[in-house]
C-alpha cells in the first residue's frame, strides 16, 4: 500500500508473464466471478434463482485511485480511507494505485497505460479484486474488468457491502437491502451480461450484454422482480417507520429534549454516548459499526430528562441510494433539538470530515437544527492540529472520550443549549401530588423549592402539558411575596 506500483514494475516482470500464460484468455473468467443471492430474497422469492449478486469475497485486494484535484496529500488521505473501508469489509490490500488524471477515463475509469499497470500489478500480487475510489458506470467497470481479468467493484458497492455485513436489526437490513437493490437494478444490464448464465456469457460470443430475444426478457424479469421486492422492502420499512414514529411522539409529547450524536465513521460518537450515559453501546475501531440508532435517556446536571442518539456514522460520498435507503434512521437527527457533531482529531483531515458530514446533513434537511461541533481523541490529536481547529472552529469543545478530558463542558455546553421550558409557574403543589414535583425535576426546572405547612411552594419553567396539569395549584401574581 505504502509502495507505488511504479516500483513493482520491472522486479515483477518475469512473474507477470508467467501468470499471464498460466492465465490464459479469458476463459476462467466466469470461475473467478462467484456470485450470491441478494441478502432476505430467499425466504420470499425462492423462485428468483435468476436474480444473483456478485458477491463480493474482498480477500486479496489492489486499491485504485484517480486523483483529479486537491493536494498529493489529499490524494493519499483518499486513497488510505479506502484501504480502512476494504479492511472493514474483512480484505486484506496488496497495492494501491493513484493516477492523476483530469478526469476519470470514460472507458476504464484510469487510463489506458494506466490499466496495463494494474493488470501487473494484480497478476504480480495474485490479488482477487480490485477496488476503485470512486462510483463507476457498469461500463467502466465491466471494461476495466475485461482488462484486469479479475472482479472490479466501486467504492459504492464496497460501502454497500460494509453496511450489509454490519446491519443487526430488522430495519438496518432491510435498508441495506433496498440500497443494495436499487444500485443492483442500475447495473442489472450490465453485470447480467458478464454473468449471465443463460446468454452464454461473453465467451459464446452470443449477443452479450442484455442482447436481444430471451435474455432480454430475463433481464426484464429480474427487474421486475427486483421492482417488487423494492416496494415490499419500502412498505415494510413504512411500517418500522411508524413504530420509531410512535416513540419520537412520545417523546415529543412529554417534550423530552433530543440531542443527535451525528459525525463521521469512527469519530468516537459511540464512545461519547457511553461517557455520557453509560450505555453499553459497541465500540469498535472499524468503520460503520454503528448502523442502528440507539437512543438513551439521560440527565444533565440540574437533572433535566434529555434523550442523546447515537447515529450512523457518515463517510465522504455516501453512497445516495444508502442515503435514501437509511433515511427514516437519519431522520433522528434532522428531528433532534442539538445536534452534537463529533469530529476525529486525530484523522490526517479534521477539516475535510467536517465538511462530508455538513454535506449529508444537508442533503438529509439536518442542517436547520443547532450544531455543536465536538473535537474528540484530544490524548491523540497532534497539539498542532487542535491548535488550527480551535482556531478555525472558536464554539467547539476539544474531548477525549478515552480519558474523560473535556466531557464536563461538553455536558454543560448541551445543558446550556437544550431548549428550555417556556412556561414560568409559581404554584402551591399539595403533598399527595409529589408525582407532579417529581415531574417537574425531570421534564422542568427548579428556580425555587419551599416546604411549606401547605404543601411544596415551587417557582419554575415547565412546558405547557405540565403547566396544564399543575394549573389548579398555580398560585396568582399576589402570592408571589410568599416565595421570596
Ligand atoms: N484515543 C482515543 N480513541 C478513541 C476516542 N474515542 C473513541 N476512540 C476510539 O475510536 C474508535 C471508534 O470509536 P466509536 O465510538 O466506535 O466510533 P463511532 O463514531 O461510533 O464509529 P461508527 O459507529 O463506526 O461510525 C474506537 O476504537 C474507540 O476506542 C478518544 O477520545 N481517544
Ligand atoms: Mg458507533
Amino acid at each position: 500500500m505504502t509502495e507505488r506500483s511504479t516500483n513493482l514494475q520491472s522486479d515483477r516482470a518475469t512473474d507477470f508473464e508467467a501468470e499471464v500464460n498460466y492465465d490464459g484468455e479469458q476463459l476462467d473468467l466466469a470461475d473467478r466471478i462467484s456470485l450470491r443471492r441478494v441478502a432476505g430474497m430467499s425466504t420470499e422469492l425462492t423462485d428468483i434463482t435468476e436474480v444473483e449478486y456478485r458477491q463480493l469475497q474482498l480477500e486479496r485486494v489492489v486499491l485504485v485511485s484517480v486523483w483529479t484535484s486537491g493536494s498529493q496529500v489529499d490524494a493519499d488521505n483518499s486513497l488510505a480511507e479506502l484501504k480502512l473501508l476494504s479492511e472493514t469489509a474483512g480484505s486484506e490490500v496488496l497495492e494501491g494505485l493513484v493516477q492523476r488524471r483530469d478526469r476519470p477515463d470514460p472507458a476504464t475509469y484510469i487510463g489506458s497505460g494506466k490499466v496495463a499497470e494494474l493488470r501487473e500489478v494484480v497478476v504480480a500480487t495474485g490479488a482477487d479484486t480490485v477496488i476503485c475510489d470512486g462510483e463507476l458506470a457498469p461500463a467502466q467497470l465491466r471494461k476495466l474488468e475485461d482488462k484486469v481479468k479479475v472482479k472490479v467493484i466501486d467504492r459504492t458497492a464496497l460501502i454497500l457491502d460494509i453496511f450489509a455485513q454490519h446491519a443487526k436489526s430488522a430495519e438496518g437490513k432491510a435498508q441495506v437491502e433496498l440500497a443494495q437493490l436499487q444500485y443492483l437494478k442500475q447495473r442489472l444490464r450490465g453485470w447480467g451480461g458478464n454473468l449471465s448464465r443463460q446468454a452464454g456469457g461473453r465467451t459464446s460470443g452470443g449477443a452479450g450484454i442484455g442482447g436481444r430475444g430471451p435474455g432480454e426478457t430475463k433481464l426484464e424479469t429480474d427487474r421486475r422482480r427486483i421492482n417488487t421486492r423494492i416496494a415490499r422492502l419500502r412498505a415494510e420499512l413504512r411500517e418500522m417507520d411508524s413504530t420509531r414514529e410512535t416513540k419520537r411522539a412520545e417523546r415529543r409529547r412529554n417534550k423530552i429534549p433530543s440531542v443527535a450524536l451525528v459525525g463521521y465513521t469512527n469519530a468516537g460518537k459511540s464512545s461519547l454516548l457511553n461517557r455520557l450515559t453509560g450505555a453499553g453501546v459497541l465500540v469498535e475501531d472499524a468503520l460503520f459499526a454503528t448502523l442502528d440508532p440507539t437512543t438513551r435517556r439521560t440527565q444533565t446536571a440540574d437533572s433535566r430528562d434529555f434523550t442523546l442518539t447515537d447515529t450512523v456514522g457518515f463517510v465522504r460520498h455516501l453512497p445516495h441510494d444508502l442515503v435514501e435507503a437509511f433515511r427514516s434512521t437519519l431522520e433522528e437527527s434532522v428531528l433532534a433539538d442539538l445536534l452534537v457533531h463529533v469530529v476525529d482529531g486525530s484523522d490526517p483531515d479534521p477539516q475535510g470530515q467536517i465538511e462530508a458530514v455538513r454535506e449529508v446533513l444537508r442533503e438529509i434537511g439536518a442542517d436547520q437544527v443547532p450544531e455543536q461541533l465536538v473535537i474528540n481523541k484530544a490524548d491523540r490529536a497532534d497539539p498542532a492540529t487542535l491548535t488550527v481547529l480551535r482556531h478555525q472552529f472558536p464554539d467547539a469543545l476539544v474531548v477525549s472520550a478515552r480519558t474523560g478530558a473535556g466531557i464536563e463542558e461538553l455536558q454543560s455546553r448541551i445543558d446550556e443549549r437544550l431548549p428550555r421550558p417556556g412556561v414560568e409557574v409559581q404554584a402551591l403543589v399539595p403533598y399527595e401530588r409529589g408525582d407532579l414535583i417529581n415531574r417537574i425535576h425531570h421534564e422542568g426546572e427548579f428556580d425555587k423549592l419551599e416546604h411549606t405547612a401547605q404543601g411544596t411552594l415551587v417557582v419554575a419553567r415547565v412546558h405547557e402539558g405540565l403547566a396544564a396539569e399543575l394549573s389548579s395549584f398555580l398560585l396568582s401574581e399576589g402570592a408571589d411575596t410568599l416565595v421570596r
